[in-house]
């Protein structure tokens, strides 16, 4: 078992995963993350980014390399109940008769004895984790009977059921509207301010410096992996995913004089990610932000 007390890290150091068909999804890729960081995982379809999330969790065993959670094995941390794990998709039975409680309480089977049976503190938790994510009213509809979104809601509840100080998340925010989203981001900047290490896999881009603090970008490699700030430039972008990404350019000739400086785009699906004038990321707290960059290179003593 891993002591409760250790910091917190994940260190994914020269791992090289290939699936049984003999194809390499990922090739010495490395990182590390430690306690308090939201890192966002970036990369186009087929990077390799769920593969990555699978071999954290040890379900995927390297053919080279390792991972180490809080110095130890995936299973070790599994068996610590230290990370938590939300996969892109559930295959789920959706006519199965399970409610929304039942669902999140299933987060709380590690924690439990054989017979499963649950005690106050179960249901007080699962109380608390449909509340941070504003499914309570939901609670005994059927699982099937939900919207995408709302489904997507009950699994991340679930996952924070667990009480898994680390959080791996392969896109949360896919079929999400702009609230569900919000919402979802407000909860994760609550888990790293209690210390949690969440890994965020996003395709939207223009969130990203909203709310991560890291970037690991990947293609079937870590191309790059840092602070947002120096990782998440044009070039590494670019470099990331050739030419797939969909460009917008403002220039004067689209900005009116009457306009000034000012560009508003409104979109529902996928966030765009801005860049203002010499590169720098366009994000609304930007203050709040660099004032959190600051105080993080303190702690580490940069
Ligand atoms: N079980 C498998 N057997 C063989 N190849 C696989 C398997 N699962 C995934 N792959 C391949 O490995 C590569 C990486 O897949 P992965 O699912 O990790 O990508 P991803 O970055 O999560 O993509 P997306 O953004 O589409 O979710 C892809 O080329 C995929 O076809």
């Amino acid at each position: 078992m891993i002591p409760a007390a250790q910091p917190l890290s994940v260190e994914v150091a020269n791992v090289t995963v290939a699936y049984t068909n003999g194809h390499i999804a990922l090739r010495d890729a490395s990182f590390t993350l430690n306690g308090g960081t939201i890192c966002a995982l970036v990369g186009a379809n087929g990077s390799g980014k769920s593969t990555l999330f699978k071999a954290i969790m040890g379900f995927l065993a390297p053919a080279k390399g390792k991972v180490l959670i809080v110095g130890g094995t995936a299973a070790a941390a599994r068996r610590s109940k230290l990370v938590a794990y939300v996969p892109q998709s559930e295959e789920v039975d959706w006519s199965f008769p399970v409610s929304v409680w039942d669902v999140v309480m299933m987060g709380r089977y590690g924690h439990m004895n054989f017979l499963r049976i649950p005690r106050a503190e179960d249901k007080r938790i699962v109380q608390e984790c449909l509340e941070r994510v504003g499914m309570t009213a939901f609670r005994d509809r059927q699982i099937g009977e939900l919207s995408g979104g709302q489904k997507k809601r009950v699994f991340l509840a679930r996952a924070l059921a667990q009480k898994g100080r680390i959080m791996l998340l392969d896109e949360p925010f896919t079929g999400v509207d702009v609230q569900t989203e919000t919402a979802i981001i407000e909860l994760l900047r609550s888990l790293r301010e209690e210390g949690h290490i969440i890994l965020v896999s996003t395709h939207n881009l223009g969130s990203v410096p909203e709310f991560c603090d890291q970037v690991v970008l990947i293609n079937r490699t870590v191309l790059a992996y840092g602070p947002t700030e120096t990782v998440f430039t044009e070039a590494n972008l670019t470099h990331a995913f050739g030419g797939v990404l969909r460009q917008f350019h403002f220039e004067h000739s689209t900005i009116q004089e009457h306009d000034g400086r000012t560009v508003k785009l409104l979109t529902d699906d996928e966030r765009p990610l801005v860049f203002g004038k010499d590169g720098h990321l366009e994000y609304t707290d930007r203050q709040g932000r660099e004032a959190l960059v600051k105080e993080r290179a303190k702690e580490v003593g940069e």
